[in-house]
């Protein structure tokens, strides 16, 4: 479905990726692993259109979204779930995850959604009223999650879901990943950890410095020679 292909992009006269080239299928869940700087975040921003490509192209369907602005994503199906999950602290749980369904495009079917991403997190019914900014890091990103739901998503983009969560969050993550991927979702998720990545995704890349230099299946990446003697220590 989501198909990018040889993106350049700049931050003024810094050049950070080179030729990225990676596609997301229907239903798949796709990890790009890197380490810090390596410009995993710059991808996820250019595919939703908070950073405009130097070069390549981007497509949903066939259909190019280089160039869109992030708020017509929304519409065509894509969410992004922004690292250091970005909640309004000043305002309740439920203000923020209905932010998600506030695109003209989905907001009339805000009430079933928000059904539906309640019984993904059952905390958000019995937290409604909290100001999200009294929450913990891992509660916050359930939120952030939910939030990204709200615009009922064909595709959701997750940068470094798991960053700082205990052991206990990350693996409640990785269930609700699973179960949105179950109802035909496809994630496209950025980590640091070579397992955390390449163990949850049926697909993955390796970024460095901007280029990827790798990209297989899970399986195959996790037990690739130079992932395992570089990542792995092995
Ligand atoms: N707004 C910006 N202006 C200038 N340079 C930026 C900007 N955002 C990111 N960069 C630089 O671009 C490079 C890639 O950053 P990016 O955040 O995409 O990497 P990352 O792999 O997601 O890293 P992290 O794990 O730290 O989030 C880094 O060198 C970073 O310093």
């Amino acid at each position: 479905m989501l198909e990018v292909k040889g993106i350049g992009v700049k931050y003024g006269d810094v050049q950070v990726l080179w030729d990225i080239s990676l596609t997301v299928g229907r239903g798949e869940v796709v990890a790009v692993m890197g380490p810090n700087g390596s410009g995993k975040s710059t991808i996820l921003k250019a595919i939703i259109g908070l950073v405009r490509p130097s070069a390549g192209t981007i497509t949903l369907d066939g259909k190019p979204i280089s160039g869109r602005p992030a708020h017509d994503m929304a519409g065509l199906g894509v969410s992004l779930v922004l690292e250091r999950r970005r909640l309004f602290p000043q305002m309740t749980v439920l203000e923020n995850v209905r932010m998600g369904a506030f695109h003209s495009a989905v907001r009339s079917r805000e009430k079933e959604r928000l059904e539906w991403v309640e019984y993904l997190f059952p905390i958000i019914r019995e937290r409604r009223g909290q100001l999200a900014g009294r929450m913990s890091g891992g509660e916050q990103q359930m939120v952030a999650i939910a939030r990204g739901l709200m615009s009922g998503p064909r595709l959701l983009m997750m940068d470094e879901p798991f960053l700082g969560l205990a052991p206990r969050i990350v693996a409640q993550i990785i269930d609700i990943i699973r179960k949105i991927n179950a109802e035909g979702i496809a994630v496209l998720f950025n980590e640091q950890n070579v397992h955390l990545s390449f163990s949850n995704a049926h697909r993955g890349y390796l970024l460095e410095s901007g280029r990827i230099v790798l990209e297989g299946s899970g399986l195959a990446m996790l037990e690739h020679e130079m992932v395992k003697r570089v990542y792995l220590g092995a």
